[in-house]
């Protein structure tokens, strides 16, 4: 933390040409080099210069771009390298403090060269900072913010999302002092932050039209934020590092009353309707200055809002800046002597610089230090918490510091984030404020406009009144001169005539004749004071007429402006809407081409999965074919050997047959031998019929003797039928047997040629297959 003192610089504007006009002089002498200010009081010759030394004294002839490198490029690295700065604006009304924060556009004042200078910055650091390749990548990005409030009457409002919500100043020991819920916006780029100076600066200026004679008593605060976040990357880990600043840059209320009050100390009787922050800004300052001096004094921050928001400015963490804006013209003499002394007083103020640390940081480090404290103690051989106790702290200590370091950026990307969600919402609050100032900016345009109608209106009538009047003048004049010739002319006559009758009469009607001159005369003066009045009335109204006409301008010129403002807002709004759904669509486009390549690439995996499977599947086809072909063969080698083996069965059957056939043939044979054998036997039995016939009485008596023999010894009668018919059986039976095998075998016969058409048709398919 280092002790250092409040800057100080003192800027005096040129004279202006009304003050060069009314013959005004100079009651400042500025010495640059020296960086002094001579001030003299010119109607009081006798008073000796008072001489005021600072930091920077810069004279009518200085220039923006000087003012800027001097005071507000060393901010803007100190505010890179993370430590605030402050620079704010003092001095009365019409001073020039709006001309070095802002200048115009062909005149750039600090805030835009700042902001301009900032984004190359900010490229510059981050192209010089980042590198790609070798173990480590490092990633510099900037994340920068602007808001812009102001503080009127002890209310602040956010000039960015004029919702019409006051805001409140909050202290935290990660944030410190801030505007609670105040719209801070992401910018891109320089022009994006003019565009929200622009568009703040609208608000509070209509604001200000509206307010007239408030104008002055408003402080604005325009503050930029600096996130610049290091990624860098190993193969094992990415750290990430914060470091954050910000810079206020202030525009105080016209300083006309308050240098008269809280500067000098003086207690303030003039109530409310002086503003209170300038008033407690002084005092803060006092205490300040006593605490420099080495008193112990309460320094009361929390007497208003201005001083509570540059706490942190003054006797705090920041690099701070004041900027006395000064006039030249000796008739503002005591303001700019109270200017002078209400800077000399800043300059004692003493800050305690300190570059801002990451919260989370620094708790990492923390957390690094414990971590390296048990390892310290574990190889000392102590035990911590019990057994195992260190290893679990630390395990839960790396996994803290872990969240911590996800923690820094999952907060960047919301900030990003929420500050998108808020845009709609801002411009759509911005487009409504200025449209809701626009209205009330045309109704003063209205007023304004009936207030010149009612002018104009008086005014013809104070004319025609006038002309009347002016007539009676000259009616009344010309009458006065002929009563007063008449008068000269019967006084003429008077002085020729003796004293009589006739000298009485004339006397008489001169009497009623100057009667009638002096009531003439006392309606002239009337009527001429009347025409005077007139005049008078009619001078009042022109002089109205041109305030009025002014103002009209003023207004025409808010309106147009604010209107330009609201229709830029809009078609920003639009280009936004359009660039969104371009976007979208983009995004939709993407989505569908990334869906298109992914079917692609699913296709052209499917396909390759199908050739692969294709391939598998003919590998395995070949496999199968092979294998099948294998079988087949196999098949048809055993085909083959069935078939030989048929072949011989056929063969063996066949000789079956043929032996069957034999058989048969032999069996005919037989028959036919037997059916000769019986035919013999019949020819036998015949032959032993006939010689039967003629020996049957002595074969009859032979039987009969043998009947009787066979009576006596059981032989029948018909012995000789009996033994035919046991041979007729025998044979019959025979030849029936012969004929019930001859046609098995011809069954067999006709089964085994079956059997060989079904083989021989076997043979032909197997042979065929076995082709194919
Ligand atoms: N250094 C300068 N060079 C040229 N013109 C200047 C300079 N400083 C101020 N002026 C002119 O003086 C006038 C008043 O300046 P400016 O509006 O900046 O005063 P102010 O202190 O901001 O007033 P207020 O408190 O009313 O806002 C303006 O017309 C401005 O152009």
């Amino acid at each position: 933390m280092v002790a250092t003192g409040v800057k100080v610089a003192v800027r005096c504007r040129p004279m202006s040409k009304r003050e060069e006009q009314l013959g005004s002089k100079t009651c400042l002498e500025i010495l640059p080099e020296k960086a002094q200010v001579k001030i003299m009081d010119l109607k009081n010759e006798n008073d000796d210069p008072k001489l005021f030394t600072f930091d920077h004294a810069y004279g009518s002839e200085s220039v923006q771009p000087q003012v800027y490198t001097d005071l507000g490029s060393p901010l803007l690295e100190r505010a890179l390298d993370g430590i605030n700065g402050t620079i704010f604006a003092y001095g009365q009304t019409g001073s020039g403090k709006t001309w070095t924060m802002m200048g115009i556009e062909s005149d750039p004042g600090l805030i835009p060269q700042l902001n301009m200078d900032l984004f190359k910055r900010a490229d510059e650091i981050k192209q010089g900072e980042s590198k790609e390749g070798g173990d480590c990548t490092v990633t510099v990005d900037f994340m920068l913010t602007a808001s812009y409030i102001e503080i009127y009457n002890e209310v602040i409002m956010d000039l960015l999302n004029p919702g019409g919500k006051k805001l409140d100043i909050r202290e935290s020991p990660e944030k410190g002092v801030y505007v609670q819920g105040v719209c801070e916006v992401v910018c891109q780029s320089s022009s994006d932050i003019m565009k929200l100076v622009k568009q703040g600066g609208a608000v509070r200026r209509v604001a200000a039209t509206q307010m007239n004679q408030e104008s002055s008593r408003s402080h604005s605060c325009f503050t930029i934020k600096m996130e610049k976040r290091t990624l860098e990357k190993t193969d094992e880990k990415t750290k990430t590092t914060m470091l954050t600043s910000k810079i206020n840059l202030v525009d105080l209320a016209g300083s006309e009353r308050a240098s008269k009050t809280g500067a000098t100390g003086s207690t303030l009787k003039e109530g409310a309707a002086i503003n209170k922050s300038l008033m407690a800004l002084g005092t803060v300052i006092n205490a300040l200055g006593e605490i420099a001096k080495g008193k112990s004094v309460h320094i009361p921050y929390r007497d208003s809002k201005l001083t509570r928001l540059l706490q942190e400015s003054l006797g705090g963490n920041s690099s701070t800046l004041m900027i006395a804006a000064l006039s030249p013209a000796d008739y503002n003499h005591s303001e700019t002597l109270g200017t002078l002394n209400y800077a000399k007083r800043v300059k004692l103020v003493e800050n305690k610089v300190e570059k801002n640390e990451d919260v989370k940081e620094k708790e990492i480090r923390q957390l690094k230090e414990e971590i390296e404290a048990l390892r310290a103690q574990l190889q000392k051989g102590g035990s911590v918490g019990g057994s195992g106790g260190a290893i679990v702290d630390s395990e839960e200590t790396a996994r803290k510091i872990k969240e911590l370091e996800e923690g820094k950026n999952l907060e960047w990307e919301e900030k990003q984030r929420l500050s998108r969600e808020l845009e709609e919402e801002r411009a759509k609050n911005m487009n409504v404020a200025i449209g809701s100032v626009i209205d009330g900016v045309k109704e003063e345009k209205m007023k304004a406009m009936k207030r010149i109608k009612k002018l104009q209106h008086d005014k013809k009538k104070n004319d025609e009144k006038s002309k009347k009047v002016k007539d009676l003048y000259h009616t009344l004049k010309s009458d006065l001169e002929g009563g007063m010739s008449k008068y000269k002319e019967m006084q003429v006559v008077f002085d020729g005539l003796g004293d009589g009758d006739e000298k009485d009469s004339v006397e008489e009607k001169m009497a009623e004749l100057l009667d009638s001159v002096e009531r003439k005369r006392t309606k002239l003066i009337e009527a001429k004071a009347a025409l005077s009045e007139l005049k008078k009335k009619n001078e009042k109204i022109d002089e109205e007429l041109i305030e009025v006409r002014a103002e009209l301008v003023t207004v025409a010129g808010v309106l147009s402006q604010n209107d330009d403002l609201r229709k830029k807002i809009e078609e920003e709004e639009r280009a936004k809407f359009d660039a969104l759904k371009d976007e979208l669509l983009g995004e939709e486009r993407a989505k569908i081409e990334e869906e298109k390549e992914k079917i692609k690439a699913q296709h052209k995996g499917n396909r390759l999965e199908l050739i692969k499977k294709m391939g598998k599947l003919k590998v395995e086809m070949n496999k199968e074919k092979s294998g099948k072909e294998v079988f087949l063969q196999n098949q048809v080698d055993m085909l083959e050997g069935d078939k030989v083996k048929m072949r011989a069965e056929i063969d063996k059957l066949k000789e079956e047959i043929d032996s069957k056939d034999d058989k048969i043939a032999e069996a005919e044979v037989q028959v036919d031998e037997q059916a000769e054998e019986l035919q013999a036997l019949r020819e036998e039995i015949d032959r032993l019929r006939k010689q039967g016939e003629g020996t049957r009485e002595e074969l009859s008596n032979s039987l009969k003797r043998e009947s009787e023999w066979l009576d006596n010894d059981g032989v029948e009668d018909g012995e000789e039928n009996k033994l035919v018919s046991l041979l007729m059986e025998g044979f019959n039976k025979e030849r029936e047997g012969m004929k019930a095998k001859n046609d098995e075998l011809k069954t067999l016969l006709r089964q085994a040629l079956v059997d060989v058409l079904y083989l021989n048709k076997c043979v032909a398919v197997l042979e065929g297959r076995g082709e194919g």
